[in-house]
């Protein structure tokens, strides 16, 4: 199966640090992949620049999109920007949903982003959020819901533009575990519909109910293991 996403020599170097060193990945189709490592192993880095939210210092990053293969790192501001909009979904624990506005706000406002008309955003948005348990809280404020309540509105505006890569950074690190787990089923959820999920995370129950655990130490891949049960185990 080709990759849907592929990573070469990819490397991210601050002054007096090498965050990211050398790494190669490729990530399939319709695979759940958690990142993990200790404090400062490269995992946020890794992910930020396989989503086009950094360019690194070195390598490339290869995407497939429907209009071909798109080598994510050699985009300007403006190119990546587009393409996470329209490509890529992300839940993050905080940073993309805004307090002020209501639920269904925040998840339509991807799709007016890419041109969506207000009215069908809104509709769509609202589709997303009832199919998230949230019918009901769409009129709510981001600031008025529970932390769970806003991973659920985060994993709605992911998924409502039709994105089939998802990025996640730790997105169960704020809550309790039973939530936590929760808002894991929804995510996993969304890759057994066929999209494909790479999410960070520091807890080894979320990593164990991925498909792959991708291990980094010092800004290399340490690990790369495929559970036994899940498709295509070559790794
Ligand atoms: N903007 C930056 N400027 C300088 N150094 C940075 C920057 N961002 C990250 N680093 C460094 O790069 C290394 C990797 O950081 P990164 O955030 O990717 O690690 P991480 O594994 O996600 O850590 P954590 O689990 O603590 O979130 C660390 O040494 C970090 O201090």
């Amino acid at each position: 199966m080709s990759p849907l996403l592929s990573a070469r020599g990819l490397s991210m170097a601050y002054p007096g640090v090498r965050a990211l060193d050398g790494v190669d990945l490729d990530v399939l189709p319709g695979e759940s992949v958690a990142v993990m490592g200790a404090s400062g192993s490269g995992k946020t880095t890794l992910l930020h620049l396989l989503a086009g939210i950094l360019r690194p210092t070195a390598g490339t990053v290869t995407l497939a999109t429907p209009a071909g293969p798109v080598g994510v790192h050699a985009l300007d501001d403006a190119e990546r920007s587009r393409l996470r909009r329209e490509q890529l979904g992300f839940v993050f624990q905080q940073g993309l949903l805004l307090d002020e506005l209501t639920a269904l706000e925040n998840v339509a406002v991807a799709l007016m982003l890419n041109g969506v008309p207000r009215a069908a955003a809104s509709e769509q948005a609202a589709r997303w959020l009832a199919a998230l348990g949230l019918a009901g809280l769409e009129d709510r404020r981001l600031g008025a819901l529970s932390g769970g309540q806003a991973q659920r509105v985060a994993i709605a505006r992911a998924q409502v533009t039709g994105a089939r890569l998802l990025f996640a950074d730790e997105p169960t690190g704020a809550l309790d575990s039973r939530t936590g787990a929760e808002v894991l089923d929804l995510l996993l959820a969304a890759v057994a519909q066929g999209r494909t999920l790479v999410v960070v995370t520091h807890d080894a129950g979320v990593a164990a109910r991925c498909d792959r655990v991708v291990t980094l130490s010092d800004g290399r891949v340490v690990a790369d293991t495929r559970r036994a049960a899940s498709a295509g185990a070559t790794a």
